[in-house]
């Protein structure tokens, strides 16, 4: 019998650390492990260390190379030396919303920036929390040495000592070698890459330049590896391939075709599809993002996804099983209408914004019909993602669910319906550490192409017919109705709060 390849893929992603080791010929996942990361914006990366240590205790036995993909755009800042000077920044952070206002203003407006890397950044993007920092640090300097206290002091003394800026993928990697030393010879690939603010996609490079308008001077930037590349080697003796953005590692994970679109309800809920170009979307719905072939990803990110089902969930008192239940046996949301803002919003760009219910009666003020509500509400903002790639010339034949909230059945029942194209559910897995694994086992091919590994489908809940478009036209109705109010700081500057 011959003896089984194995490699690893490991997604640090919001929430947690998952590692999958799988067989390198198949893909056929052989042991797993999981641990939590903290629930906030800004987390010391010695989180992330701690949780791969725990996720992957006596998996990585015989494995022979590894790969991570990683939540994309946190900020990491290292010294010299290679040590965090503040704790990451990450994507789903929005104390940037200022900065990013006046960055896209002196680049030149939102077409400036979609011409530069293809995007119009939003609070998400490193770039624009790189200004914040500075702005932080030199806010509290003029304020005298104590103002602000101890975090004040902090961003001061990281915005001093800052000497390199890289993602959480690239942060873990260097972490994962075993010969490394300070800042020098950490990597990143296209996939991260394309998600800081200073990557074009059409050059392939680096925009130096809007690194020095964000911060006012010049950082180390970590090496971007090709998508193939064995970037090191581990203590345990595996060799590390680039490993990418959760995104992008998705993609490679699902091998998505043309006219496949994935719609991940994670922490955040993404629309991407793979792209042989880069796209230029200067409405900023859609970011011109690489993949990690290659190629393109263009993609749509909302703030707000599989946590609003928990967080629905936890305000009618239910396990999610009987919010699901409850959301599928509805006879309809009846007009109500949630706006699922609840971490603020990055598409629509509403940072400041908050949820917001609209349509309550006495009829529809009943938990069955909030449950409804809520799956519709994170469906419409997703059905709105899918449109704005399909406004940038992306075929869309079927979308892929994938991501912790796919699992809910009145998600796979409502999406039909709302996103307006067939489903597919690729069998429940964790497709961003199987990406990672994939591209793991391509760099230790050394072969042109990944390995084809065939991914299982899996059953989705049989559709509901529901009138689309007024569910549709009631949530755009009422987003645009609020708009003002929800591009308002909350609570309001004179509130008491
Ligand atoms: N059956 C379910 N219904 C709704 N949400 C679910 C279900 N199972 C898991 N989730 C949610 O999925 C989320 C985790 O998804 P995941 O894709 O792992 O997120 P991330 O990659 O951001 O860490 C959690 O918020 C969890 O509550
Ligand atoms: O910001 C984006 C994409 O631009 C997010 O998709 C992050 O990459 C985090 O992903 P999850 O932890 O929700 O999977």
């Amino acid at each position: 019998m011959t003896e089984l390849r194995l490699v690893a893929g490991v997604d640090c992603s919001t929430q947690a650390t998952k590692v999958l080791v799988c067989d390198a010929e198949t893909g056929a996942v052989v042991r797993e492990g999981r641990a939590p990361h903290p629930d906030a914006t800004q987390v010391d990366p010695a989180e992330w260390w701690k949780a791969w240590e725990t996720a992957s205790d006596g998996l990585l036995d015989g494995v022979q190379a590894i790969a991570v993909g990683g939540q994309q755009h946190g900020m990491v800042l290292l010294d010299e030396a290679g040590e965090v000077v503040h704790p990451a920044v990450l994507w789903n952070d929005t104390s940037s919303a200022d900065a990013t206002t006046e960055l896209i203003a002196e680049l030149g407006g939102p077409e400036a920036w979609a011409e530069a890397i293809g995007s119009v950044p939003v609070p998400s993007f490193t770039v624009t929390k790189l200004r914040w920092l500075r702005d932080e640090a030199a806010r509290s300097a003029a304020g005298g040495v104590a103002a602000g206290g101890d975090a004040a002091a902090m961003r001061r003394e990281a915005a001093r000592r800052a000497a390199a800026v890289v993602l959480p993928h690239d942060w873990m990697t260097h972490r994962l070698a075993a010969d490394r030393s300070g800042i020098a010879g950490i990597t990143t690939d296209r996939g991260d890459a394309s998600g800081t603010g200073w990557w074009s996609p059409t050059t392939n490079d680096y925009r130096t330049d809007l690194v020095e308008l964000a911060f006012g001077r010049q950082l180390a930037l970590p090496r971007v590896a090709g998508p193939a590349e064995v970037v090191g080697e581990t203590a345990f003796g595996a060799v590390i391939a680039a490993g990418t953005g959760d995104n992008a590692a998705a993609a490679l994970g699902l091998d998505l075709q043309p006219g496949d679109v994935a719609v991940s309800l994670g922490t955040s809920g993404t629309a991407f599809a793979r792209c042989a170009h880069p796209t230029k979307d200067a409405s900023g719905l859609v970011a011109a993002f690489a993949d990690a072939t290659g190629e393109y990803l263009p993609l749509v990110c909302t703030l707000n996804a599989a946590r609003v089902m928990s967080a629905t969930a936890h305000l009618l008192g239910l396990e999610l099983s009987a919010f699901d239940e409850a959301a599928i046996t509805s006879s309809g949301s009846d007009g109500l209408v949630l706006l699922p803002f609840l971490d603020g919003e990055r598409t629509p760009d509403l940072p400041h914004s908050t949820g917001l219910i609209y349509g309550l009666t006495r009829a529809t003020m009943q938990p069955a019909t909030m449950a409804r509500a809520a799956v519709e509400g994170l469906l419409c903002g997703l059905a709105d993602a899918v449109d704005a790639l399909r406004d940038q010339g992306v075929p869309v034949q079927r979308v892929l669910l994938l991501g912790g909230g796919a699992r809910s059945r009145a998600v796979q029942a409502l999406a039909p319906a709302l996103l307006g194209a067939e489903i597919v559910l690729p069998e429940p897995a964790e497709y961003v550490a199987l990406g990672a694994a994939r591209q793991a086992a391509w760099a230790l091919s050394g072969a042109a192409t990944p390995p084809t590994w065939q991914v299982p489908l899996g059953k989705p809940e049989p559709a509901i017919t529901v009138d689309a478009a007024t569910i549709r036209a009631n949530y755009s109705q009422v987003l645009t109705s609020t708009r003002p109010l929800l591009s308002t700081p909350y609570p309001s500057p004179g509130s008491g709060q």
